[in-house]
């Protein structure tokens, strides 16, 4: 049985993958101070409670985080006796090309997501994930990772606006009913939203005249259904798009031990 964890800035994800469908999925905040035990007590208790009898022999790791997967690596090798496979590590190899800058150390993240990408739906994309940062991930159509952009995340914005300003109080990201907001709420929800939608548009546009060809946009991340809405930004939304691209690197390693 294989663990996949995504470990975002903000969440991090634990799912069990049989080989054919992810058992259970479990989100933790991300915390780089959580140790090895730790992980373990949270993770045990919660498959005792869905009664999952299973035993974890294999680990593989994505991480944006890159101190906290010290402690990942000890927890899989005390409590799984594994060497858990580290997406960005040399060992790790990738079914894809990368082609940036020399020297680039492109976000695991988005490597995992090309990879689903392409897996799922072929070349000539732009997957966009709406984590802490938002990113868009171009993907030629060979499957290689080509670059892409890195824009602020949604609620990272809206606290933005919240740390800087006094009078402007936290608030939820939400789409409000109209582009002119008659308070100061939703004004602000309306800056972030409506302005998100024209970001993503904007981008997914100028992206596609700059390869000069038509490219599909798939979404992932929790807040990819809000901007969705109504809008057709995206050709689709794929909820677990990274813990696929994880279960893809991992089937690929194992069939090609050599690599
Ligand atoms: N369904 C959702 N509704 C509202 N906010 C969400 C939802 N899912 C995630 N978020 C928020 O979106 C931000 C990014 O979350 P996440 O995708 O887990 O980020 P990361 O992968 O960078 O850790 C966080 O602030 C999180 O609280
Ligand atoms: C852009 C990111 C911060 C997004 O991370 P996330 O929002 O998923 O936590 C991450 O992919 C990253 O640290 N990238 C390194 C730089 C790059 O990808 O070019
Ligand atoms: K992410």
């Amino acid at each position: 049985m294989l663990l996949a964890i995504d470990c975002g800035n903000t969440n991090t994800v634990f799912s069990i993958w049989d080989g054919e469908k992810f058992l259970a999925t479990w989100r933790a905040s991300t915390e780089h101070q959580r140790t090895a035990d730790q992980y373990y007590v949270w993770l045990s208790t919660l498959m005792q409670m869905q009664k999952l009898d299973v035993t974890i022999t294999e680990v593989i790791i994505s991480s944006t985080v890159p101190r906290v997967v010290f402690n990942l690596r000890v927890f899989a090798d005390r409590y799984f006796n594994t060497r858990p496979l580290v997406v960005g590590k040399p060992e790790c190899a990738l079914p894809v090309d990368v082609r940036v800058d020399a020297g680039t150390a492109v976000g695991p993240d988005r490597l995992v997501n090309t990879v689903a990408g392409y897996d799922l739906y072929g070349g000539d994309l732009i997957v966009v994930d709406f984590g802490t940062a938002t990113t868009f991930d171009v993907v030629a159509s060979d499957g290689a990772y080509i670059g892409g952009v890195i824009a602020p995340g949604v609620n990272l914005s809206l606290e933005a606006l919240h740390q800087a300003a006094a009078a402007l109080p936290h608030v939820d990201v939400t789409k409000p009913a109209n582009v002119i907001g008659t308070n100061t709420v939703a004004c602000m929800q309306s800056g972030v939203f409506w302005g998100y939608v024209g970001l993503v548009n904007g981008i997914c546009e100028q992206i596609k005249a700059e390869r000069d060809r038509p490219m599909r946009v798939i979404s992932t991340g929790g807040l990819a259904p809000l901007f969705q809405q109504g809008h057709a930004l995206f050709d689709k939304f794929e909820d677990d798009l990274t813990m696929h691209g994880l279960t893809v690197i991992h089937k690929y390693n194992k069939e090609n031990p050599a690599l």
